[in-house]
C-alpha cells in the first residue's frame, strides 16, 4: 500500500487581508509525481513554501512523515522559481551546488566536509553538469541553469523534490530534459510539480491537483474539462500543441499536429 509522506489538513494562509489558501487538504504519497496547477496567484507557491516551513500556517496543519525505508522524517528538496534568482550572482556551479548541504545545522564558520564534497561531485556527474562545474552561473544557459538548480536541491538526498515553475524560463528541448530527469528520479523519490501552464500536465505525470486558493481536484492526469474551467475561468486556452512535452490532459481531445 502507497504511504503517505505529507499530508496537509484544513489549511489555510493568510498574507493580511490576501487569502491566499483555504482550508486546502491534500495527501501526497511516496514516489508519486503530483503536478500542481492553478492560475496565477492561486496559492501554488504558498502551498509549496507551507509545506516547506518556510511559511507558518493561518490555520490547519502539515504533518511530514516518516519515510517507509527509514525511521526518519521525510527531508525535502526545494528547486525555487527560476525568475526569483539573481544570475549575476559571482558564484560557480560547483558553489551554488555544494550549498544545497547547508540543510544540516551548521555555524558561521562552516566548512564542507568530505562526505558534502563527495555527494556535490556525486551529483554533478549523475545530471551531466561535469564540464560545467567552474562556470559562472551567468554563463550558464537557462537549461543548464535549470539542471544546476536541481543539482543544487538533490545533493541533499531528498525524499521529496518541489520544483515551482521548472521549465517557464527554458526552451522545449530543455524542458523535455527536465522531464525525463524527473522521471527518472522518481522511481527514488516523491516529486511534486508546480505550474500556472495547463500543458505542463505531461504523460510523466501520475496525478495532478488543482488549486486556485481552495483545492478544486485532486486525482488523475485524465482532467475532466470542467475542473480547468472551475479553477482557471472561462479564458483559458487549455491545450497547446505548441509545447513539445507529451501530455495527455484532456478527455474529448483530439491531438492535432
Ligand atoms: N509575501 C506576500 N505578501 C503578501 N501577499 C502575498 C505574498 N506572497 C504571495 N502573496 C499573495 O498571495 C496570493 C498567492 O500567491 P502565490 O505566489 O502563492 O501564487 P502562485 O499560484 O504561486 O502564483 P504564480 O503562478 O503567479 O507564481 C497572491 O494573491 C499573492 O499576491
Amino acid at each position: 500500500m502507497k504511504q503517505t509522506i505529507i499530508e496537509v489538513n484544513n489549511l489555510s494562509v493568510n498574507y493580511g487581508n490576501v487569502t491566499a489558501l483555504s482550508d486546502v487538504n491534500l495527501s501526497i504519497y511516496e514516489k508519486e509525481f503530483l503536478t500542481i496547477i492553478g492560475p496565477n496567484g492561486g496559492g501554488k507557491s504558498t502551498l509549496l513554501k507551507a509545506m516547506l516551513g518556510l511559511i507558518a500556517p493561518s490555520s490547519g496543519t502539515i504533518d511530514i512523515n516518516k519515510t517507509s525505508e527509514s525511521n526518519r522524517k521525510a527531508r525535502l528538496g526545494y528547486v525555487p522559481q527560476f525568475s526569483n534568482l539573481d544570475k549575476r550572482f559571482p558564484i560557480t556551479v560547483y558553489d551554488l551546488v555544494i550549498m544545497g548541504r547547508f540543510y544540516k545545522k551548521i555555524g558561521p564558520f562552516h566548512r564542507y566536509t568530505k562526505k558534502d564534497k563527495q555527494a556535490a561531485w556525486d551529483t554533478i556527474n549523475r545530471l551531466g553538469l561535469k564540464d560545467l562545474t567552474d562556470r559562472q552561473i551567468g554563463e550558464l544557459s537557462g537549461g543548464q541553469f535549470q539542471r544546476v538548480l536541481v543539482a543544487r536541491a538533490l545533493v541533499s538526498n531528498p525524499h521529496v523534490l518541489m520544483l515551482d515553475e521548472p521549465t517557464a524560463s527554458v526552451d522545449k528541448s530543455s524542458s523535455e530534459d527536465i522531464y525525463h530527469l524527473l522521471t527518472e528520479l522518481k522511481k527514488e523519490m516523491t516529486i511534486i510539480v508546480v505550474s500556472h501552464d495547463t500543458t505542463v500536465v505531461s504523460s510523466y505525470t501520475e496525478s495532478v491537483a488543482c488549486l486556485n486558493q481552495s483545492l478544486h481536484y485532486h486525482g488523475d492526469s485524465e482532467l475532466p474539462e470542467e475542473v480547468i474551467y472551475e479553477t482557471y475561468g472561462t479564458n483559458v486556452d487549455i491545450i497547446s500543441h505548441a509545447n513539445k512535452v507529451k501530455h495527455r490532459v484532456l478527455t474529448n481531445h483530439e491531438e492535432v499536429e
